[in-house]
């Protein structure tokens, strides 16, 4: 080319966009240096690593005009008693609890930490960022201290690193030792999962070096404090400012996100991830004392008593506060014996050294009970005169400027007279005579006892004008500043799932609610899944109470303060287990309540409470005779191959083919058939586009119906799922009512029908199906029921099983645990064989570990002790492993013989009989091993991923799903096979 030519193409081109691409500097590195927070703050911004480090002087914002000699401003204490002093007590207006403003104390006691030793009154010994300080401490050798050390990440149990809540009511030390156990919980969940395969669970591997272990805990540990951050964050920005904005009773889940990449207008980056100092004119906008409540003022002036017990609270003196405070830091025990609000460790069992459940959610139910009182000039409690001076000295240390000056910097007008900034004249009055000068009057006191917002459109904390608007400025350079809420807040630093885990969730119930995940994660059997106090717990149950009425969303909620619930009992014994399994007159499952929730009237038969007979009426108009058995078998074994063939893919060069069997195959073969076959609802397939779902969208549905109604759901989903199942359900029995075709003609939508069976095809199966179930004299609502009990009972679940099942047979060095019989190799020609194969393999590899049943009466069972209404959950995955009843359990033998000793089966062999079921699973199975040399796909690919997930005990493997949280479905694992050139 032409140098002409270049220098033309080169020069239409814009050079400042294109250099504006980037960041200069880069806005961050890679590596563990700088991948993870450091324990003081440090390194933040790379460029300026002193930036908001704990131990650096506090930063002033603000250029104070207007001289305020300290010799001539009044007496912090007069200023306490004429402005400040609380004459009575005023609910706050929009009826925010005392937890909205413990909560708010945990945020500020991660950003500021004034040095009390003298000389050293500029120090902020925190860090500078929303970085759980309290919690994990503010230098290594503080974060040591609360670190278990094992190798697992963990902190000790119930712990936390700042002393400073000790002197504060109960409730914001127990809040922040909810963070602890997310922490734990996090830990557990990121080792179980081992995203990169290179951790071991000490637990299971004893001979893991020390210098592994150390290794690996630091890993953990870091990753988990980043997810944890995550999770403080996204209660900042959900519950905290819905509280703040007053959102939460407009119930809108929307929220501020000032995290994300923005332009500017000359394509330059717009700042973010780029470090943050506190600022003393924030660390005065931000004591909140005024709001403290009736019963936190009790607990204030016990605790003063207790610190000074020949004192009068009026007469101690910042000298006495801070020598006591000196005096209890030195004596302090070891933070692992701390605690606070009476409340006691345990002393042995799993729990030793945690705090109760119920003890802890007493204290934060008790907050949100407890009315939070409003902002404004003589509003802070007596007893708090001494805290109060103490922030007027030290804004008079720190210099800070007038609260004019201020204003001024924020582009806000000046206040020109006392009266303008309190239109009370007693105020106003009172202010003048101490100041003198409107110009004069200094940041604290102009700040705290400024005429208070009204509850109005947008508003929800109600602080002075002045307060309303600085605190978003200091909310967003915190947030927006910090490089791990930017641009290091990534799913590769968090792994998937941590990323996943810790976002903020506008679907979560209470309008996007994080801190009710928090509780139901963290206090299980202490806080219910519908329960106002769960949801809003930052707002009083009462003022809340009329909000939701106002929204029309009573229903949806409990009012009530929650009840424990009773934990359940897991049973292992292989007895008692099939005992209770056994004696279904004394022990119930949950299913039928469960599906009462989301599918309307009788037929339901997998979860209704005369199912046994409906169950076998069912599967005689399903598969009435042998040959009717043998046709669906063959179904079964004619769509695997189909969809092997459709899905597999050639390996160049080679005559071998991979096909992912789970993905595409076992999941969807028992789908096309209960969906087209029995439902007449069409799939949406490349061959057939005008299908109504797709494969994975009627997958997904069914497996979301499936897991509410027989699984266990995370309380905190447990709402939000109901909703989408219940549209499941709806839309579904929409369908099936349509395709019911002309054995259901004599029906009254009959004219629906007409237009469906067009659209619908028709399908010979599908029709003889529907009119046994009419000839047995059901209703339509009960033939569309049982038709979608089959839907949900007889396709997920059966891919999972068809899942272990396939994954044993490939069974190689992956699973240490298992061996096969190698002489005892599944005879593909032989269905009985297949058949024995199938129920070996699943009594070691179920579908699920076990179930729930409720007891009807007492029982005692061997060594087991049963009282009437106590919920077991019976562990079938363990009792399986009974030596007695199974010689060398982890072998898996097909010919064990005594088939009585198999535990009674469940899941799709009861929804469609022990012959069916076992029949279309050895069809599938024999499909899969008929390919010639099947074998496990290479490395990676050929793995099913999997883990245990001891929170949730139900499932005896989790799998992430596209989002990357738990799922109860598998989703990949890759076979390769042969044939011929
Ligand atoms: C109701 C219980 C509370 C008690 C007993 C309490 C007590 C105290 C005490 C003794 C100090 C030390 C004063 C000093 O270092 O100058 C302090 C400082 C402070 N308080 Fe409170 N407080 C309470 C609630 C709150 C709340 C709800 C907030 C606001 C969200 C808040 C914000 C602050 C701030 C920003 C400081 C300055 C911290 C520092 O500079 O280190 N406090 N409080």
């Amino acid at each position: 080319m032409q140098v002409q030519q270049m220098t033309a193409r080169c020069s239409s081109l814009n050079f400042p966009i294109v250099y504006n691409d980037l960041a200069h500097p880069p806005a961050t590195y890679i590596g563990p240096e700088y991948q993870f927070r450091a324990a003081d703050g440090a390194g933040n911004n790379p460029d300026a690593p002193n930036l908001g480090k704990a131990g650096t002087p506090y930063a002033r914002s603000v250029q104070g005009a207007n001289p305020l000699p300290r010799n001539q401003m009044p007496d912090a204490g007069l200023v306490f008693d004429t402005l400040l002093r609380r004459e009575k007590f005023t609910e706050h207006p929009q009826g925010l609890s005392a937890l909205m403003f413990s909560f708010a104390a945990l945020v500020i006691h991660s950003v500021f930490r004034s040095d009390h030793t003298p000389g050293k009154q500029h120090i902020n010994m925190t860090s500078g960022y929303v970085d759980l300080a309290p919690l994990y401490g503010n230098d290594q050798v503080m974060q040591d201290k609360v670190r278990n050390k094992d190798g697992r990440g963990l902190l000790h149990p119930d712990v936390f690193a700042e002393d400073r809540l000790l002197f504060l009511p109960p409730q914001v030390g127990v809040l922040l030792l909810l963070f602890n156990r997310n922490h734990n919980y996090i830990a557990r969940r990121l080792l179980e999962i081992n995203e990169r395969g290179t951790w071991k669970d000490p637990t299971h591997h004893h001979h893991v070096s020390h210098a592994q272990l150390a290794q690996q805990d630091e890993e953990i540990f870091q990753i988990t404090r980043l997810c944890n951050c995550g999770w403080f964050a996204a209660v900042v920005f959900s519950d905290y400012f819905s509280a703040i904005l007053g959102l939460v009773r407009k119930g809108s889940s929307w929220s501020l996100e000032p995290f994300e990449e923005i332009r500017n207008d000359d394509h330059t980056v717009f700042e973010r991830g780029r470090g943050n100092a506190c600022s003393v004119e924030f660390n005065c906008l931000y004591r909140w004392h005024a709001t403290t409540s009736l019963e936190d003022e009790e607990w204030i002036a016990l605790q003063l008593k207790e610190l000074f017990p020949d004192k009068n609270p009026e007469d101690i003196s910042l000298k006495d506060f801070y020598l006591k405070e000196a005096a209890i830091t030195k004596s302090e025990p070891d933070l692992q014996q701390w605690t606070f609000g009476s409340l006691q460790r345990e002393t042995e069992g799993p729990n030793k050294g945690s705090f109760k459940d119920s003890d802890l959610a007493g204290w934060l139910q008790g907050a949100t009970s407890h009315r939070a009182a409003s902002f404004g000039a003589r509003s802070t409690p007596a007893i708090m005169r001494l805290h109060e001076i103490m922030g007027i000295e030290a804004n008079r240390a720190w210099g800070v400027c007038s609260l004019n000056d201020f204003r001024k910097f924020l582009g806000l007008k000046t206040y020109t007279s006392f009266l303008e900034w309190n239109p009370n004249h007693e105020v106003a009055d009172a202010a003048e005579k101490l100041y003198g000068h409107i110009d004069n009057l200094e940041l604290y006191v102009g700040l705290q006892a400024e005429e208070s917002k009204p509850l109005i459109e947008g508003a929800g904390l109600c602080p002075g004008y002045t307060i309303s608007r600085a605190i978003l400025s200091d909310a967003f350079a915190l947030t927006r500043g910090d490089r791990f809420y930017t641009q290091d807040f990534t799913p590769y630093n968090m792994t998937a799932w941590g990323f996943a885990d810790c976002q903020r969730d506008p679907e979560a119930y209470g309008f996007g609610s994080t801190l009710g995940r928090l509780f139901l994660r963290t206090l299980p059997n202490d806080y219910s899944k519908d329960s106002i106090y769960t949801w809003f717990p930052l707002v009083h149950p009462e003022s809340m109470e009329k909000y939701l009425k106002n929204l029309g969303k009573l229903d949806g909620y409990d009012l009530a303060r929650p009840r424990p619930s009773g934990p359940t009992t897991t049973v292992n014994g292989y007895v008692e287990v099939g005992q209770v399994l056994k004696s279904t007159d004394k022990y119930v499952s949950e299913y039928v309540e469960r599906a009462a929730e989301v599918v309307k009237g009788k037929g339901f038969f997998t979860a209704s409470a005369n199912g046994v007979e409906e169950q076998k009426r069912f599967i005689s108009a399903l598969a009435p005779s042998p040959e009717a058995i043998s046709a669906i078998g063959k179904y079964f074994n004619d769509k695997t191959k189909e969809l092997i063939e459709l899905h597999s893919f050639s390996l160049i060069g080679k005559n071998t083919r991979a096909v992912n069997i789970v993905r595409d195959v076992l999941k969807f073969v028992p789908l096309h058939w209960a969906a087209t076959e029995i439902a007449g609802i069409p799939l949406k397939t490349k061959q057939h586009p005008h299908g109504v779902f797709t494969e994975s969208q009627l997958f997904d549905m069914l497996a979301e119906i499936y897991q509410f109604v027989f699984l266990e759901v995370e309380s905190a989903n447990y709402m939000p799922m109901r909703q989408r199942v219940k549209e499941h359900v709806q839309e579904l029995t929409h369908l099936i009512k349509a395709a019911l075709g002309s054995a259901g003609s004599k029906l009254p939508f009959a004219g629906l029908i007409g237009t469906m069976t067009g659209f619908f095809g028709k399908k010979k199966n599908h029709h003889e199906i529907v009119k046994r179930l009419f000839d047995f004299g059901y209703s339509t609502e009960q033939v569309v029921n049982s038709i979608l009990a089959l839907l949900v009972g007889a396709t997920v679940e059966m891919s999972l099983a068809l899942t272990n099942v396939v994954n044993l047979l490939l069974h190689k060095e992956y699973d240490s645990e298992v061996t096969i019989e190698a002489t005892k190799k599944v005879d593909a020609k032989d269905l009985g064989s297949l058949t024995a194969y199938i129920t070996e393999a699943l009594r070691i590899d179920p579908p699920f570990a076990g179930v729930y049943r409720v007891a009807k009466q007492d029982e005692t069972i061997e060594s087991l002790n049963v009282k009437q209404g106590q919920r077991l959950f019976l562990h079938i995955a363990s009792a399986n492993m009974n030596e007695d009843a199974f010689p060398d359990p982890r072998i898996l033998n097909a010919t064990r013989g005594r088939p009585e000793r198999y535990l009674p089966k469940d899941g799709c062999f009861t929804v469609l009989g022990d012959e069916l079921a076992s029949t279309m699973m050895a069809e599938v199975l024999r499909a899969v091993v008929s390919l010639d040399n099947v074998r496990r796909g290479p490395g990676q690919s050929g793995k099913l991923v999997r883990f245990s997930d001891t929170a949730l005990p139900i499932l005896h493997y989790a799998y992430l799903n596209e989002k990357m949280l738990h799922s109860p479905w598998p989703n990949s694992m890759v076979v390769n096979y042969d044939v011929a050139k």
